[in-house]
Parts: structure tokens; sequence; C-alpha cells
């Protein structure tokens, strides 16, 4: 049988190195540097306007970049593009699906785009089918099937000539809660045996699918780190208390374990520690003051909040964490 991902052996599926491209005088996206290995899900974020898509249309040799290099699988993209493409599948934000055509029509039209050879292109499309769940709609005509089946004929295209590498540009927007979940399962599977890129402004998303996240910002890379580092980092130390009856200061000053607090109002405080968790000393202190626990909650830091650390001007300037 043939391997899921022809070079699997590849440590690097797409390098990237000081790309960069300019619209005008403007700089669009500013000397980036990353590299994408086999069984990663790399969450690609940024702001409105950031650069994304043009990374993406660089990578995916659809805009030539003004400076720097992209290997896809060891393959120049400037030196032999017809390789390096050969080794990606695309779904763009607007899935490229032609309504009247049935799912089965299309996928053969994309497998011919795609350069699948004729004697194994029936193989291929049965292949792309069964991962993206459409066998039971082979006949039906793409206009008719819903949204979420559309963005599944869309990830089957992308899948079909099986690329090493999978670029998936939001590729939930407009679906309802099942079809997000159904395709963000898909997209961890399809994880287990390409590299995949996601780019997507829904943060929980990649809380969900994602094994990397990155963010460019005006064009720079400012963030890169693994889910498992990030998850670390979001572990709150931090409880948030809410009681019945008000908190005088001498009871929150004196709270087991809590090594400060922060008032939020007569009956609510956050109460901020180390190390262990002290909830259970903290809830059986407030039984005794006979105040009534209402809330005892932690904290979480969310993806979220780091997000907008890095990316409003407002907010703190980005650390040394910048890829
Ligand atoms: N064809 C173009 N001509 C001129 N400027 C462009 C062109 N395409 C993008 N830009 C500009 O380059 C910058 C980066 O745009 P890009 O579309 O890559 O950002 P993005 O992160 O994908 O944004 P979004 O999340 O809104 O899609 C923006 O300032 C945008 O206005």
């Amino acid at each position: 049988m043939e391997p899921i991902i022809k070079h699997m052996d590849s440590k690097i599926l797409i390098s990237v190195e000081q790309l960069s491209r300019y619209y005008g005088h403007q700089l669009a996206v500013d000397h980036i540097d990353f590299t994408l290995s086999p069984g990663e899900v790399l969450g690609f974020l940024g702001p409105n306007g950031a650069g994304k898509s043009t990374t993406m249309q660089m990578i995916t040799g659809n805009l030539a970049p003004s400076e720097g290099r992209i290997e896809i699988n060891g393959i120049d993209m400037l030196d032999r593009p017809r390789q390096a493409k050969s080794d990606i599948g695309y779904l763009p934000e607007q899935p490229p699906v032609y309504r009247d055509l049935t799912v089965d029509e299309y996928l053969d039209y994309c497998a011919r785009l795609h350069r699948v050879s004729t004697g194994k292109r029936g193989q291929a499309i049965n292949h792309a089918k069964r991962r993206c769940g459409l066998l039971a709609v082979n006949r039906r005509l793409i206009g008719n099937l819903s949204k979420g089946y559309q963005q599944r004929v869309g990830i089957a295209q992308a899948i079909l000539h099986n690329p090493a590498v999978v670029i998936l540009d939001e590729p939930t927007v407009g679906l309802d809660p099942n079809q997000i979940r159904e395709i963000r399962n898909l997209i961890r599977e399809l994880g287990e045996t390409h590299g995949i890129i996601l780019s997507t402004h829904i943060l929980p998303e990649v809380q969900a699918t994602c094994t990397r996240v990155q963010i460019i910002n005006e064009g720079r890379l400012v963030f890169s780190q693994s889910m498992q580092e990030i998850e670390k980092q979001l572990v709150s130390h931090v409880l948030v208390l809410e009681t019945r009856e008000p908190l005088s200061d001498e009871i929150l000053e004196n709270l087991p374990g809590a090594d400060r607090s922060e008032r939020l109002g007569p009956c609510r405080a956050k109460l901020h520690f180390r190390g262990e968790n002290p909830a259970g000393g903290i809830a059986a202190s407030i039984a005794d003051h006979g105040l009534g626990l209402v809330e005892l909650a932690l904290d979480r830091q969310t993806l979220e909040q780091v997000f907008v650390e890095l990316t409003c001007h407002d907010g703190p300037q980005a650390t040394g964490d910048a890829a």
C-alpha cells in the first residue's frame, strides 16, 4: 500500500527563511522564519491584515516572495515550483468547489489538476472521500450539500494527491457547532499523517486542534510555542472567591494558602497563590466563618489573553518568545 506521506522520513516539511513580501512600499510580511515537521498541526494566528494570507499564498506557490526562501519537503519553491507544489494541499478561505458538479465529478477533476495518474485516480479519490466522510454523497451535487459537507469536499480536494503538507485557511467559518466539531476532529486526524497549517481567528479552535501556535503581527512573527508549553503557562495561580456574606479585610488577609488578595467587591475577591491549589482549606475557612460559599474557581488565563497582549497596540510589548 502507498505510504500516506510520500516522504515521511524527511524531518522538515516546510522550511521558511527570511521570507518577506512588499506590496508597493508596504512590507506586509517582514523576514519571517519557521518550520513545520511531520505530525504537527500549526495554528497560524494574527489580527486582520497581519500577513497570514500573504504568507500562505507564498508558501502555496501562488504569490512570489520579495525576499527569502521556501522549501517544501526539501524542494525549493522558487527553483522547482511544480514539484514543491505537488506536496501541498490547500483549502483557501473560499473553498474552490463547483456547485454544479457531483462530488465524484469534482474530485475527479481535481485529481487531474493535481496530475494524479489515471491508474491511481480511483484509489486516490476513494481514499480522500473515506477520510473526509464523503462516501455516502458520491453522486450528490455539491451545491445541494450542507456547508459542512461542502467544506469536507474542499478538504478532500486538498488531500487527494497525498501531499505531505495541508494548509487550511479558516476551515470552520460559517459552520454550525456540530459541523465545527466534525471538521476539527478531521483536522486532528489528518494531523497524525500530514503536517498541517491552520489559519484561524477562533482561538478555542487552536486550543482544541493544534500542537503548536505561531502569531504574526504587522508582518513579523511575535510568538511561536508548542501547545504543551502554552498550556503550562496558562495554568492559573489565581482563585476567584465569592461569598454570600461580606468578606472582611481581616478574613481576606488570613485565608490559608493565599499569598495575596485583590478585592473585587464586598463579597468577591481574587486570591493569588503559589504552589498547590489551596481551594480546600479556603472553602473550609469560609464555612468556619459562616460566610456561605457561592463560588471558588480557578481564574484561568486563556490563549485569547496571550493573543491580545501580543497583538493589541495598547498591550505590553512582545517578549523574547519571538521567533
Ligand atoms: N494585493 C494586495 N495589494 C496591496 N496590499 C495588500 C494586498 N494583499 C494584502 N495587502 C496588505 O498586506 C497586509 C497583509 O494582508 P494579509 O491579507 O496577508 O493579512 P491577513 O493576516 O491575512 O488578514 P485577514 O485576517 O484580514 O485575512 C495588509 O495590510 C493588506 O492590506
